[in-house]
């Protein structure tokens, strides 16, 4: 489990993170979602100790990270930089990792092999791709068989291959009852990976909530319905408490709070002929930017 207590970052007069609280729980993957520059590598470097707040506090398991004896053990974390001797080979930076925490040679070929990289174990870091390289940031990350995974963007740079893997990778570590968060500025990544979402803008909490519930806060999944009754049938389906919207086409209707199936039945049992009957749902991207618009650092002229 992880805690943040009114954490707050100042850089000078500029306040990036600003009074955060929220909790991670085991079980589940958590999206720590937010536009660029939103305070989320700064978070996430005060929960691994990294940074120090300015005020308000962060624990892991419990503790603050560096009150834990041996944190790999506890807590793996993959930050966007790379902290690799370029002139080290995979399998010797895994091993100087494992020496300062007593971990024996068998798991470190295990973290390879999960990670993909047992074929170029021996090869010098500096040559590999940065595919590569975040695959070897997780494999170090998940050496200590930590209970908590922080991962900042670990999707950057990968191929499709990559991302599903890392996307199943995350699933079956949460499945396994560890706790996992995972940062990301793209929604639609997060909505395919996480079931729990923390969104942040300009260092401030904006969400705190579920994949389904952001959907259903969004509109929720409505259905478009095409008829050349388009009154008619408005006051069939407003009678069944469903909602109504117009569209601008007159013979266009879009209706929440029921679904295609009933809107379906409602028209055949009243004779009203359809054209179209569609389920839509929201979409999740336009949620996160309705969300964040207000937030949003760096906006392009023309948005
Ligand atoms: N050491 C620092 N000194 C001054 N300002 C900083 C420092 N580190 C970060 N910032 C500022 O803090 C804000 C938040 O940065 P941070 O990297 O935490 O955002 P982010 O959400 O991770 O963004 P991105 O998605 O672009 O990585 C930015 O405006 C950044 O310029």
């Amino acid at each position: 489990m992880i805690s943040a207590y009114e954490l707050t970052k100042r850089y000078g007069d500029k306040t990036v993170v600003h009074d955060l609280s929220f909790t991670v729980r085991p079980g589940t993957v958590t999206g720590f979602l937010g536009p660029n520059g939103a305070g989320k590598s700064t978070t996430l470097r005060m929960l691994l100790g990294l940074d120090a707040p300015t005020r308000g506090r962060a624990t892991v398991g419990g503790r603050s990270y560096a009150a834990h004896p041996a944190p790999l053990t506890q807590v793996g974390a993959l930050l966007e930089a790379r902290s690799v001797h370029p002139g080290r080979s995979a399998l010797n930076h895994l091993m100087a990792l494992a020496h300062t925490h007593g971990i024996p040679r068998s798991r470190v070929d295990h973290v390879l092999e999960l990670a993909g990289l047992t074929e170029v174990a021996r090869r010098r870091v500096k040559g590999f791709s940065l595919g590569m390289g975040q695959r070897l940031g997780i494999a170090a990350a998940l050496l200590g068989d930590p209970e908590t995974v922080i991962l900042d963007e670990p999707v950057n740079g990968l191929d499709p291959e990559g991302v599903r893997w890392i996307r199943n990778l995350l699933k079956s570590l949460a499945t396994e009852g560890r706790t996992v968060l995972v940062s990301s500025h793209l929604m639609s990544e997060m909505a395919l990976t996480a079931d729990h979402l923390i969104v942040i803008g300009r260092g401030r909490l904006l969400a705190d909530t579920t994949v389904a519930e952001l959907v259903r806060e969004a509109g929720g999944d409505t259905v478009k319905v095409v008829t050349p009754e388009a009154d008619r049938l408005r006051t069939l389906l407003l009678s069944t408490g469903a909602q109504v919207a117009a569209e601008e086409a007159a013979d266009t209707l879009r209706v929440s709070g029921t679904d295609a199936a009933a809107v379906g039945r409602t028209a055949a049992a009243h004779g009203v002929p359809l054209y179209e009957l569609t389920p839509q749902t929201a979409s999740l991207e336009q949620a996160f930017m309705d969300l964040t618009h207000d937030s949003v650092e760096y906006q392009g002229a023309a948005a």
